[in-house]
């Protein structure tokens, strides 16, 4: 997995004001959705472009540039990738949207998958997952093999924090995978939460702390 720290003075200071405990619910979710956006900038760099002929302002055919094939399908990851999607949807407006479904079990620390509505025509667009967080990994590990059983050829992933162990998990499992993070943290404490992190993003996006 080829991991994108895209480091930017704007994304500094909107993932510096998503770490502090006293952030508002609608302030938190703001700043998810703005990261978001930035992220998807930097993610869709690569995406190709064909030339189209079109009528000018001067009534005379010009060429213009037009994104190509089939595009791409928006995976969040619920519930806390629903915080970032308005942001992801923003600048790709007309991208399908393939929602799964994953929780991780406390205790455990594994994903449980409990629904998914991925796009039939997936094996011939690129994923774009997204989600808040990439702790231990095993939510993005299943949410990608989840993707590949659907015949899903190229996957990219926006995150707005990853911790080192999540990353080194995600990069074993699935090599050809690229992720774009607004930050690498230091690491993930005894209960699986990434330090220093945001806390639990759902929680937040949702107001269920
Ligand atoms: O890398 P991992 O260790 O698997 O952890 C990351 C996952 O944990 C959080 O979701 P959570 O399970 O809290 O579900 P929620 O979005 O419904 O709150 C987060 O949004 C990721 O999906
Ligand atoms: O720090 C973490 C780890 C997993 N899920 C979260 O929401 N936060
Ligand atoms: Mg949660």
């Amino acid at each position: 997995m080829t991991v994108k720290h895209i480091d930017h003075p704007l994304l500094r200071h909107k993932v510096g004001l998503l770490r502090a405990k006293g952030t508002s619910s609608k302030d938190f979710r703001e700043l998810a959705s703005e990261v978001g956006n930035l992220l998807t900038y930097e993610a869709t760099r690569d995406l190709q472009t064909e030339k189209v002929s079109i009528e000018g302002w001067t009534g005379e055919p010009i060429k213009i540039d037009k994104i190509k094939g089939k595009k791409i399908t928006v995976v969040p990851i619920l519930r806390a990738g629903l915080g970032m999607l308005d942001g992801v949807l923003q600048l790709i407006p007309n991208a399908k949207i393939s929602v799964v479904g994953l929780y991780r079990n406390e205790q455990t620390l594994q994903p449980v998958a409990y629904f998914d509505k991925v796009v039939k025509d997936v094996d011939q667009r690129t994923a774009l997952i997204v989600d808040p967080m990439l702790a231990t990994g095993g939510t993005l590990i299943a949410t990608i093999d989840l993707l590949k059983q659907k015949g899903c050829k190229r996957i990219m992933g926006l995150f707005l924090v990853a911790a080192p162990e999540g990353i080194a998990a995600v990069t074993e499992a699935h090599p050809d995978v690229d992720i774009y993070v607004a930050a690498i943290d230091e690491r993930l404490n005894d209960k699986g939460y990434i330090l220093p992190g945001l806390g639990d993003a759902g929680d937040k996006i949702f107001g269920t702390r």
